[in-house]
């Protein structure tokens, strides 16, 4: 199969494998693997995959095969993990031969080349009846491509979008599956076993729909990961350089504003990382961490397929481009040297904590609303009947984003599963309402101290865009019909027209 997902750039090294210890047993032979002995199998070892193996191994009934293309991680994970009976294989005929037919093997390794690799060899293995499972970050259109071509040798291809890293790997996920809806009613029980579980017992799992439906959404579901994230970070900034607070202290309003609505995972994690203390130097771990952002490609993408699909996710952009400032190390430096950067003092007055956490709420819904906006545009564009209710279900424990927030994402969709936008939502629109003059105060006083708040501001101007009673649109329709006589629509009458501009600048309708 041919590669069309680019590996995507970042400034973070990738994890190196793990040492392999010198009493690492030796694997068995192809000869000596035991046949059919289990029920399912992985291939690729590192974080992702053999969590997720020890997940799967936890569970029930389960007897997991697992296979790495170095048996070097093979070797130690079977050794540092007994308990887990995995059956260790060397090659991919012995992990075949290890799976109990129908099989059923799910793919974590790195998305792109890697993918196909590895899909290549299960198809030459593997008979017609079988299922392989993509569960690692594919681009959604080489899941397509990819389940087209698996599904003309008779075996099962499912994209799935599996999130929540390594601690969700391996006590539970949020599982994003696409695919065929044959291979999901096997593939369903399974991943139910193993992925997180809401609280009212709901397992964090649903088919999302045929081919690349599922990486689809877990592609949306990075991108509004990356607008979360960077929304806190200038939640931080802000706090830090204008309010004049230490990283513990801005840790403790992170962890009181976890009692609320903002209550997420994003945010816990935040307050740990703003506590932690750096062993060597004494300083706050966050002074002494680079501030050049990594990233994978699942941000870019969102955004890429947004902007190809009409969704202004101006929020999800904004986050994926700071991220992309800030590993501009060389450029940075320059335009530092010609500028006083120093915030400048602002009159914040007593409210600004909580007008942060207004701001931070109100951007927050944007971004779902720009993320959801994203997933019901993708599948009416690629024929997947989405529904974001049982999207907004599965994604309330286990992933990345997991949130109180996401409960009411779903009641909004379950009021309305035709909702124009999250925020016509009769609850959002007043929430959102509420916390606007808060949220003016504080992208005000971003701008005046020049502390940078791209997603925030970018927000803010999206909600008064799309809740504007008439927007500047008008004047560039004027102009487009003044340079190339691309023609305007009237608000008075029906038809189409255009000024003639170069000549006496009557009216003509051109569509009579
Ligand atoms: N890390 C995370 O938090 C999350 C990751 N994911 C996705 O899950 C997948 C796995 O992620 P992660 O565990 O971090 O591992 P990596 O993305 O770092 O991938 C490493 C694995 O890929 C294998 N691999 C690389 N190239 C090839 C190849 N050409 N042929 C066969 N195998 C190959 C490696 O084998 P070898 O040991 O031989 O090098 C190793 O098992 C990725 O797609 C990732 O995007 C999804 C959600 C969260
Ligand atoms: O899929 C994930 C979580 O949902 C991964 O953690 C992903 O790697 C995060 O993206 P990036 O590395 O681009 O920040």
């Amino acid at each position: 199969m041919t590669e069309t997902t680019p590996a995507a750039e970042s400034p973070i090294p990738a994890q190196e494998p793990p040492v392999p210890s010198p009493h690492d047993a030796p694997l068995p032979s192809a000869s000596e693997t035991p046949k059919a002995a289990a029920n399912i199998g992985v291939v690729g070892l590192a974080v992702m995959g053999s969590n997720l193996a020890r997940n799967l191994a936890s569970r029930e009934g389960n007897t997991v095969a697992v296979f790495n293309r170095s048996p070097e991680r093979t070797r130690a994970l079977l050794s540092e993990h007994p308990e887990a009976e995995f059956v260790g294989t060397e090659t991919v005929q012995a992990f075949a031969d290890a799976l109990q037919r129908p099989r059923t093997a799910i793919i974590m390794v790195q998305a792109g080349a890697a993918t196909d690799a590895v899909i290549d060899q299960l198809t030459e293995v593997f008979e017609p009846g079988d299922i392989i499972v993509d569960g690692g970050n594919a681009l959604f259109t080489d899941t397509i491509r990819r389940e087209a071509a698996v599904r003309e040798t008779g075996i099962h291809f499912v994209g799935a979008g599996i999130s929540g890293g390594e601690e969700g790997a391996l006590n539970g996920p949020s599982i994003m599956p696409g695919g065929s809806a044959e291979s999901y009613e096997t593939l369903g029980p399974i991943l139910a076993s193993i992925a997180a579980r809401a609280d009212d017992g709901e397992p964090c799992v649903t088919h999302i729909g045929t081919d690349g439906a599922g990486h689809f959404v877990k592609m949306v579901h990075n991108g509004i990961e990356y607008a979360d994230m960077q929304l806190i970070a200038e939640s931080y900034d802000l706090l830090r350089h204008v309010g004049g607070y230490e990283p513990a202290q801005i840790a403790d309003i992170f962890t009181e504003w976890d009692s609320g609505e903002l209550e997420s995972y994003l945010i816990q994690i935040t307050a740990e990382v703003l506590r932690q203390v750096d062993a060597e130097t004494g300083k706050p771990l966050v002074d002494v961490i680079l501030d050049a952002a990594g990233m994978k490609g699942t941000g870019t993408w969102t955004v890429q397929q947004a902007l190809a699909l009409g969704v202004p996710a101006t929020g999800i952009a904004e986050a994926v481009f700071a991220r992309g400032v800030s590993g501009r190390a060389d450029q940075r430096a320059a335009v530092r040297a010609t500028i006083d950067a120093r915030p400048q003092p602002a009159d914040v007055g007593d409210t600004f904590v909580d007008d942060v956490r207004r701001a931070l709420y109100s951007s927050k819904v944007i971004a779902y609303a720009q993320g959801f906006d994203t997933i019901l545009a993708g599948g009416a564009e690629y024929g997947w009947a989405l529904d974001p209710g049982a999207i907004a279900k599965i994604w309330r424990e286990g992933c990345i984003i997991r949130a109180r927030f996401l409960n009411t994402i779903a009641e909004a969709y379950s009021r309305n599963r035709r909702l124009e936008s999250l925020i016509a939502d009769e609850f959002f629109a007043s929430a959102v309402a509420d916390g606007a003059p808060a949220w003016r105060r504080v992208v005000s006083v971003a701008a005046l101290s020049g502390v940078p708040a791209p997603a925030f501001s970018s927000s803010l101007s999206y909600y008064d865009s799309i809740g504007a009673e008439r927007l500047p649109a008008a004047l560039v329709q004027g102009q487009r019909d003044f340079f190339g006589a691309h023609t305007y629509r009237r608000n008075d009458r029906d038809g189409i027209f255009h000024t003639l501009w170069s000549g006496d600048r009557s009216e003509v309708r051109t569509d009579a």
